[in-house]
């Protein structure tokens, strides 16, 4: 039996199917493997299922590589050098589609939330400060009918411009960064500074890392509305985090919804001091059925290395 490492805990349905297959072992530490534990990890296994915050960087595959494949548990591989591990032999996949659904649901869930100060009304009501329903308390953005902004029109980008196309009767504008037909009555901007110039609420939706590491710096948020609402549901990095406190701490946009940050599982205090802003744990996939979905898939492809085939999710 090939020895495979799992780098954390997952449902037991996917712990169950690898163990029927595979001699397993399961790291159950919530903190992602150190740079030198992702090294240990090639040498040692023949393959391991990682995720998200695994240190998986160029430096892990200098050393002795015994690992055929690393089957990523989530579609974002930011935490993988990929050409590293090509060099080394090491093929990679990950889990494309599995998570669209939830992942955009998520981002409607950011959208409502902070256009109508949800997090705010619900701190207030458990506070024992709510004083009575008033025609003029905690007024909001009203989102039907307000114009989004997408960045990045990939799987998740589009499953969020189609819920908000025709879940509130949005106009959806996007910027990819190469051309992109989408088969609904979106509008695609050839400027990152002129679709958050025209859009009311941003959302992020483009791959972590490499050239998208901050990616939307000061002068993009400055292009935004002042009443604008800015979403990020990708990765933490893409965003220059200080420069968005800055820009809500001066009111220069209304408010934001994270469900990622740049350091990961570090919130800046400034960040979760301010009213305006409604901050997830990076829930995005977090749904039984979606969870158990991902595993399977990751699971798919160490089984189709394993059977010497092509793996379906390669990256
Ligand atoms: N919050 C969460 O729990 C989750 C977050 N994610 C993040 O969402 C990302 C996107 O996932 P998918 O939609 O499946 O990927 P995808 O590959 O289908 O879509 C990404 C899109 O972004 C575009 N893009 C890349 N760089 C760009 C740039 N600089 N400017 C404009 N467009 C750019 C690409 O051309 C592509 O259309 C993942 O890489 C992951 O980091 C994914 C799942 C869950
Ligand atoms: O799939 C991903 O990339 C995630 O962030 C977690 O599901």
């Amino acid at each position: 039996m090939k020895k495979l490492l799992i780098t954390r805990a997952l449902p037991d349905s996917v712990l169950a199917a690898a163990r029927a297959r595979f001699d397993v072992t399961l790291r159950t530490e919530t903190a992602g493997l150190s740079v030198a534990e992702a090294a240990a990890a090639l040498r040692d296994y023949d393959a391991v299922l990682p995720t998200l915050g695994d240190g998986f960087t160029a430096e892990a595959f200098t050393g002795d590589i015994r690992c055929g494949v690393l089957a990523n548990f989530g579609v974002g591989y930011n935490h993988i050098d990929v050409a590293a591990a090509r060099a080394a032999g090491v093929a990679v996949s990950n889990t494309p589609d599995a998570v669209t659904d939830a992942t955009a649901d998520i981002g409607l869930t950011l959208i409502l939330s902070a256009c109508r100060r949800a997090g705010e009304g619900e701190r207030l009501v458990r506070a024992g400060l709510w004083t009575g329903w008033q025609p003029t308390q905690m007024l909001g953005t009203h989102v039907t009918g307000k114009t989004v902004g997408i960045i990045g029109m990939g799987r998740i980008g589009q499953a969020v411009a189609r819920r908000c196309l025709y879940g509130f009767d949005m106009p959806v504008l996007y910027f990819n960064r190469s051309p992109k037909m989408v088969d609904m009555p979106a509008r695609q901007v050839d400027s990152l500074h002129d679709l958050m110039a025209q859009a009311d609420i941003i959302v992020v939706t483009v791959p972590g890392g490499g050239a998208n590491t901050g990616l939307i710096d000061a002068a993009a948020l400055a292009a935004m509305k002042p009443t604008g609402i800015f979403v990020n549901i990708a990765r933490g990095d893409v965003v220059d985090e200080d420069a968005l406190i800055a820009a809500l701490q001066k009111g220069q946009i209304a408010g934001a919804g994270l469900d990622v940050f740049a350091k990961e599982p570090f919130v800046p205090e400034a960040l979760r001091a301010l009213e305006n802003v409604v901050i997830l744990p990076h829930l995005g996939t977090a749904a039984l059925e979606v969870r158990e979905a991902m595993g399977q898939m990751a699971l798919d492809n160490i089984i189709a290395w394993d059977e010497g085939r092509a793996l379906p999710q390669a990256v």
